[in-house]
């Protein structure tokens, strides 16, 4: 579904991506978490065509994007959802007309529009509030009202960057249950992060880059020490059932 292959991307004096490889499959959930400046966002602005790789290539749905024309960019864009931390909605338009907007700019039916928006509105849980603008939303309104615009064309991609940033932690973790409804449905998610909290109870697949680079590809928790300290834990476990069945506690034994 996405696959870096080999993938650098230098800026004058910055490294954004250094050759890096990834493989996401159709119906994961992902999670790209690093500090600041690793690299995350370059990885999806790489993915979107919005900016060129120097080297490697990059499949979107099987298709090379660095080889686009201009001319192919907005149906990628359009096969790609998309839900940033500030929600982006536009603020005289309401909930419904928001959503309607983004089928209308791929010149969808009107007929499909009116039947379509109030069913995304539903999918998010905010059926009743399709009059109401954003300014009379609370933040996690907005945020699904954002989650219901960026499926209505219905893309087998959606990318969460930091979507939960701007929200209270039960709010957040609602705005994730609704991702994790989306992603039961099919739809790929990627998620930018720094949710370390989040990250560790969704127990999915989580890329760590640092410097433009992977460090770390597993499923499991935000952080490579918390990782470890699992594993020790669980070394721990192990031991301590282990001296149990044998009868000789406080030896560890080497089989
Ligand atoms: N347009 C640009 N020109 C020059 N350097 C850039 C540009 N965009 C990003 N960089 C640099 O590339 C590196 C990676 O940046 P990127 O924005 O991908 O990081 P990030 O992981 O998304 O960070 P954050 O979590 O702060 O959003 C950083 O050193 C950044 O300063």
């Amino acid at each position: 579904m996405i696959v870096f292959d080999h993938v650098t991307k230098h800026y004058k004096t910055n490294i954004g991506l250094d050759d890096v490889s990834i493989r996401i499959d159709r119906g994961e959930f992902v999670f790209l978490v690093g500090p600041s400046g690793a690299g995350k966002t370059t990885f999806v602005r790489l993915m979107l065509k919005e900016i060129d790789a120097d080297k490697g290539t990059i499949k979107v749905r099987g298709e090379d994007v660095t080889r686009f024309s201009n001319r192919q960019i907005p149906k990628l864009r359009r096969d790609v959802g998309i839900v940033f931390q500030d929600f982006r909605l536009l603020p005289k338009k309401t909930v419904f007309e928001n959503v309607a907007f983004a089928m209308e700019i791929v010149h969808q039916k009107r007929k499909i529009i009116k039947r379509q928006v109030p069913q995304l509105l539903e999918l998010v849980g905010i059926g009743t509030k399709a009059k109401k603008y954003p300014s009379e939303l609370s933040a996690g309104e907005q945020q699904r009202v954002a989650i219901a615009r960026a499926m209505a064309n219905n893309p087998k991609i959606l990318i969460a960057d930091e979507p939960t940033g701007n929200l209270d932690p039960e709010t957040a973790w609602e705005i994730m249950q609704i991702l994790e409804l989306i992603n039961q449905r099919g739809t790929t998610i990627l998620m930018v992060t720094h949710a370390k909290d989040i990250v560790d109870k969704m127990n999915k697949r989580v890329i760590a880059i640092e410097k433009g680079r992977i460090i770390r590809d597993d499923i499991g928790t935000y952080g490579f020490e918390e990782a470890l300290a699992n594993m020790e834990v669980t070394m721990d476990t192990l031991q301590h059932r282990r001296q149990l069945s044998s009868g000789k506690r406080g030896t560890a034994s080497n089989d």
